[in-house]
């Protein structure tokens, strides 16, 4: 792919369905009693994967466009032991999320994933769903895919985390909707909360009990309808080009800003971007809105703690402003970004060197010096990373002449289209 330098960003585009809600949609849908329709789907490679493992579990999921879906549910008891490997492709949602379904599941499954998948930690679920009862066994003592799972026979459990992470959260409560007794997920700091809004938007009571969120085993879903909102982690690229474009301004409909989520765009304010929030609604149990944002004279700032799990995956993209962006920005306490789908940490700083950005590797983030006049002409790598691909293609929008991104299909696994977005806004 090459990309083309532009002078600014303008017009009004909207934002393909959330990744998280979507993957949700399908597996809760698949667990509950009767018909889920959901509508704003994201027919990425990710979500694609999810529905292909549930069907393999017997379950029918009409595709009646490539963003409505009909998924049958087969009721908490109604999966199928698989005949064939459960492949997740480069999915790690889908990975650990289907991990805490399988565990509860009296019978015999195998996942495996892409080359990224294999390398990915995995022990982070198979632990704490091996002490509930799972069997589960794999690469490197169970803790690398590809995984073999003998589930069922769980006993709840109260899980301190490790890590603040919505996958290994959820993979907890999922298992332990098939547990005995109420299995409760205490985290360091709170992770992304779609699932405990979409249980309870499928009848399904999710309490918080001394620091602890909680389900009770047995806990039927009943099917429902899901209007999925827009990514704002795809959001994000559009955020920042326009932030970063002198001139620009650009207005995205029906994004999702769950607080959980949206640490972006407190940041994108404060490093000085115009950023306004229309229209905010409800939309299946999650908070909307239309965003406009504007240039404006960006400064470095520091991003760490608590912030850190509410925009992590913006990161890659959040460096490529702060390249735009007066003085230093170090972004700290993010060491997870090593184990995503590269090690986000290296390759964001190995590519944005190539357009003569200043960026410095930490041991857990980032330290980049600016404002950078970015260099065009080099020929970058995304490393099978799609937000790697879609941030290199953010630099790219604001260096002095055209950039080759090699690997581009990746962008596939979230943001179909974008490269055809982005040329329809120039
Ligand atoms: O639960 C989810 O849908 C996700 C949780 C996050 O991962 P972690 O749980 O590993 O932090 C995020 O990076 C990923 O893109 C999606
Ligand atoms: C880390 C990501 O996804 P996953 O963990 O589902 O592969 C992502 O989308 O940036």
């Amino acid at each position: 792919m090459v990309i083309q330098p532009a002078e600014r960003v303008r017009g009004a585009v909207t934002i393909p369905g959330d990744k998280s809600i979507s993957h949700r949609a399908v597996m809760f849908g698949a667990l509950a009693e009767g018909v889920t329709s959901v509508r704003g789907f994201l027919p990425g490679a990710d979500c694609l994967s999810t529905i292909d493992c549930f069907r393999k579990m017997g379950v029918q999921v009409e595709q009646v466009s490539a963003t409505e879906l009909r998924v049958n549910g087969v009721g908490l008891h109604g999966l199928r032991e698989p005949d064939d490997v459960l492949d997740v492709g480069n999915s790690g949602t889908t990975a650990r999320l289907i991990l805490g379904i399988l565990a509860g599941q009296p019978f015999h499954s195998t996942l495996t994933g892409d080359e990224s998948i294999r390398r990915r930690p995995m022990g982070r679920v198979t632990n704490p769903l091996q002490e509930m009862g799972a069997k589960i066994d794999g690469r490197a003592g169970g803790k690398l895919a590809p995984l073999s799972v003998r589930g069922g026979g769980l006993q709840g459990m109260k899980y301190v985390s490790p890590v603040g992470s919505a996958q290994v959260k959820s993979a907890i409560l999922l298992a332990g909707l098939f547990a005995d007794g109420t299995t409760g997920v205490k985290e360091p700091e709170q992770s992304r909360d779609h699932t405990e809004r979409m249980l309870r938007a499928f009848g399904v009571p999710v309490v918080e009990e001394d620091g602890y969120t909680a389900v009770r085993g047995g806990s039927s879903l009943v099917a429902t309808e899901i209007e999925v909102p827009g990514d704002l982690s795809s959001a994000a690229f559009l955020l920042v080009a326009a932030a970063i474009l002198p001139g620009s301004d650009l207005t995205l409909r029906g994004v999702g800003i769950n607080p959980t989520r949206a640490g972006i765009l407190e940041v994108l304010r404060e490093m000085g971007a115009n950023i306004e929030l229309s229209n905010e609604r409800l939309s299946g149990g999650e908070p909307i809105a239309d965003l406009r944002v504007q240039a404006g004279a960006l400064r470095g700032i520091t991003v760490c703690g608590t912030l850190i799990p509410r925009l992590i995956d913006e990161i890659p993209v959040l460096a490529v402003a702060a390249t735009q962006a007066e003085g230093v920005t170090e972004i700290r306490d993010a060491k997870e970004l090593k184990v995503k789908e590269s090690n986000r940490i290296a390759t964001t700083a190995a590519e944005l060197r190539k357009f003569g950005a200043q960026v410095e590797e930490l041991e857990d983030g980032l330290r980049i010096v600016g404002r950078t006049k970015l260099r065009g002409g080099a020929v970058v790598q995304t490393h099978h990373d799609h937000r790697i691909a879609m941030a290199m293609a953010v630099a790219a929008l604001a260096a002095d002449s055209p950039v080759t991104i090699c690997d581009w299909e990746s962008v596939d696994v979230s943001f179909p289209g974008f490269a055809e977005l982005v040329q329809n806004i120039r």
